[in-house]
């Protein structure tokens, strides 16, 4: 049986503050058009996909963050993004900002199969940014003050006839989180990303956003023989420039579709499932090859 299909990194360009959640689902629903046109049968938005990225302002008030968070999925607003899944039979993996009956916040992500069917969710564990309010920064980054660390691990799914894991964001930076998702035999991992161009606490870095994106989910990839997708919230988001570069990546590790805008964009590709063995049977054959006697400090 063939395990190759379309997939699609569906960019989303800015979301203003006072834009509405009916809003961000239209745009998305426009793009899962698009993405069934050119024959997807998954189509991955970004982190925090509903609402502007909201960890950029600091405020006290537990309404004025509430009101960034679902309390169910799919809800109200988001249900035809559930419908269309089902009516055009294309999956989709989305991420939101959850808040859940015990009132714990989460930034989660969901994979959601043809059938508009929930089949995954993650949370997500490594939280960047600060937790106090750091009026020097042009920006805050507060996802350590509105966020609780994820607390699902790194799972990963059935779904799409293969292994699907997920992450987000800065997670794709960490190479735990590719091994774990790799020893759990994903074969594809899909993620979305909020990345500011600025990064205050070492702006000699900004010139390099794009490069340690790129870097981190080539590296991802291919030290784990996988496919991975790499989706960004783009563009200037209340005076906050956000990079683009929305990738999808061979488990080779080359680049096979890449975003060209910093606004909404679907870009698609191609991913043959069974391709993982060129590398899973080679270089990181993990049975074979792999030390984890030696690893012991990574554990710690
Ligand atoms: C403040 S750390 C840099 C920004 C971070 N963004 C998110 N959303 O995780 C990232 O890793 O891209």
């Amino acid at each position: 049986m063939s395990r190759k299909f379309v997939l699609a990194a569906a960019q989303m360009g800015p979301i203003a503050a006072d834009e509405p959640r009916n809003s961000a689902v239209t745009r998305m629903i426009e793009m899962m058009r698009e993405a069934k046109s050119r024959g997807a049968r998954l189509v991955v938005f970004p982190e925090l996909a509903l609402t502007t990225f909201f960890p950029r302002w600091y405020r006290e008030e537990p309404e004025w963050r509430d009101r960034w968070f679902e309390t169910e999925m799919p809800s109200p607003e988001t249900r035809p993004l559930f419908e269309m899944a089902a009516e055009l039979g294309l999956g989709f993996h989305l991420g939101y900002a959850e808040l859940t009956p015990e009132g714990r916040h989460f930034n989660t992500a969901i994979l959601v199969d043809e059938t508009g069917r929930i089949a995954g969710k993650y949370r997500k564990i490594h939280l960047p940014g600060h937790s106090e309010h750091e009026p020097w920064r042009p920006f805050q980054h507060l996802e350590k003050r509105y966020f609780e660390k994820g607390d699902l691990g790194f799972p990963v799914f059935d779904a799409f006839d293969g292994r699907i894991g997920m992450c987000i964001c800065n997670d794709r930076r960490w190479p735990e989180t590719w091994r774990m998702l790799g020893l759990g035999g994903a074969e594809l991992v899909v993620l979305g990303y909020n990345t500011p161009l600025h990064y205050p606490p070492a702006p000699e870095h900004d010139h390099l956003q794009y490069f340690h994106n790129e870097l981190s989910v080539q590296a991802g990839a291919y030290q784990n023989g996988l496919w991975a997708a790499a989706v960004a919230k783009a563009g200037r988001e209340e005076d906050c420039d956000l990079i683009g570069g929305s990738v999808i990546v061979a488990p080779t590790g080359e680049i096979v579709a890449k975003a060209a805008t910093v606004e909404d964009e679907v870009v698609t590709a191609l991913v043959d499932l069974d391709r993982c063995t060129e590398i899973r049977a080679n270089v990181f054959n993990f049975s074979l090859h792999r030390q984890p006697k030696d690893y012991a400090a990574i554990a710690k």
